[in-house]
């Protein structure tokens, strides 16, 4: 339970209810949540490309005939551009091999959403393994087994799957030695989610992105012609695909602070053949000035610039599930509402009159999430708050600065059932994430 957060101080920074008593039961539920992995893969599809299903249906069908199971997950395109994939069924038996490997808890959290074990995330592995036998992997909940352990570890450990050992320990240990590539080519993760990644299709076809992060994109709702910012941008996945829901015809500047998160914008963009996207190394909370000219040569910007500004902000990052290790302290936490309040008052500056702001976070604060919209609205008077449609995650937090009538204009993406926004389990099964849209009614 609640152990995935170290500094159990942190539960109070989490929701800053008076009544702590009246909401721990909700963090502690919430704790619960996060431990586990979503029941849902979801990639986002590339519009500007055919996407063909036919692939993920035959690598499932050869999967499930070496599995020995009788039928296949079930997947399908909830949007154009958003494919769902489901868990292998319950009733079909998984076997548990005997030969352990130990991974790390980012390793562990990767392999339970599907991914293969890769070289560095590697612990522990017994010494008498042969190539392509099968495997337990277990994750380290403590970083406490020491790199190239022989032995069965016995610290807190959790079974994340099984598969097949690709590499052995004179590839993964060693002086000098910077082993990459699969070490244990993962068939079923103990979440049953199937194993189905990127590399199957072209580069920049298919997109593994959570629900979230592609509603906040049709939040966004780009059109073509749209003077568009994303201030936090990379590695661009949102970038992209606000490009692609303008078929690429959108003006899309997308700002990162440096000159190799940008690269990774260009990249991406390039890789899934977007050419409306302008990318610059800068400061985004220095990203307005009155004295600039225009858009077009890059920041600063002069005021009211853009119709659409998205606001990725950088954040905790308590969202992002299975969450099986945390070191944030509670000064850690305490201090990206700072950073956020700067960047928000850059937004607000060049967002045109007119125009909407696209807030989110990939966490579950309420200082980061209703207590930035709530010290936004107060701070700005500007600003109005609208609804973040289409309106698919949870209402916001009560008590946490806001109104009903506010709270239903946001979406907060968690365990949460609250009256007032029933929520469909995909979209309650996701990673916790917050999405606010406001728009400025004046200078
Ligand atoms: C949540 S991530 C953005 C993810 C991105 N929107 C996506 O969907 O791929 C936040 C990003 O903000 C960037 N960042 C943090 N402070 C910044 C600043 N002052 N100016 C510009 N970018 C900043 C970080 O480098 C990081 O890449």
């Amino acid at each position: 339970m609640a152990q995935i957060l170290k500094h159990s101080e942190i539960l109070r920074e989490i929701r800053r209810n008076e009544n702590i008593e009246e909401v721990h039961g909700d963090i502690i539920n919430l704790m619960d949540w996060l431990a586990k992995a979503p029941k849902y893969t979801i990639f986002r599809i590339n519009k500007l490309r055919k996407f063909d299903p036919e692939i993920i249906e035959v690598t499932l069908k050869l999967q499930c005939e070496d599995l020995e199971f009788s039928r296949i997950p079930k997947f399908y395109l909830l949007k154009p551009d958003c494919l769902v994939l489901e868990r292998w069924p319950d009733d079909e038996n998984m076997t548990i091999p005997e030969t352990e490997v130990i991974v790390d808890a980012s390793c562990a959290a990767a392999v339970l959403r599907g991914a293969h074990v890769f070289a560095p995330g590697v612990m522990g592995l017994p010494t008498n393994c042969q190539l392509d036998s099968f495997v337990s992997i277990y994750g380290d909940l403590e970083e406490k087994c020491k790199k190239g352990l022989k032995v069965q570890y016995n610290g807190r450990k959790i079974f994340v799957g099984m598969g097949q050992l690709k590499m052995l320990r004179n590839q993964l240990y060693g002086e000098d030695l910077e082993p990459s590539g699969i070490a244990v080519h993962t068939i079923m993760p103990a979440s049953r989610l199937p194993v189905i990644n990127e590399t199957m299709y072209p580069k920049g076809d298919i997109l593994l992105q959570n629900l979230p992060s592609i509603v906040c994109g049709w939040v966004v709702d780009s059109q073509p012609g749209e003077a568009i910012l994303d201030m936090c941008a990379a590695p661009g996945n949102k970038t992209t695909h606000i490009a692609e829901m303008s078929n690429d015809k959108a003006m899309i500047t997308a700002i990162d602070k440096t000159v190799k998160k940008v690269e990774k914008i260009q990249a991406n963009a390039m890789a899934h053949g977007i050419k409306c996207i302008k990318c610059y190394a800068y400061d985004s909370t220095k990203c307005w000035s009155d004295a600039s000219t225009g858009i077009n040569v890059g920041p600063p910007f002069p005021s009211n610039s853009f119709d659409k500004v998205l606001l990725d902000a950088p954040c905790s990052g308590l969202g992002q599930r299975p969450l099986l290790l945390n070191k944030m302290t509670p000064k850690m936490l305490n201090s990206y509402k700072f950073v956020q309040r700067k960047l928000m008052k850059s937004a607000v500056a060049v967002l045109k009159v007119g125009g909407k702001l696209i807030y989110s976070t990939c966490t579950i604060t309420e200082d980061e999430n209703e207590g930035m919209v709530a010290w936004a609205l107060q701070e700005f008077p500007c600003l109005r708050l609208v609804a973040a449609e289409p309106l698919l995650g949870g209402p916001g937090w009560s008590g946490c600065g806001l109104t009903d009538e506010q709270r239903v204009l946001v979406q907060r993406f968690g365990p949460e059932m609250d009256p007032l926004r029933p929520v469909d389990d995909l979209y309650r099964d996701t990673i916790g994430f917050f999405i606010a849209c406001f728009t400025k009614i004046e200078n």
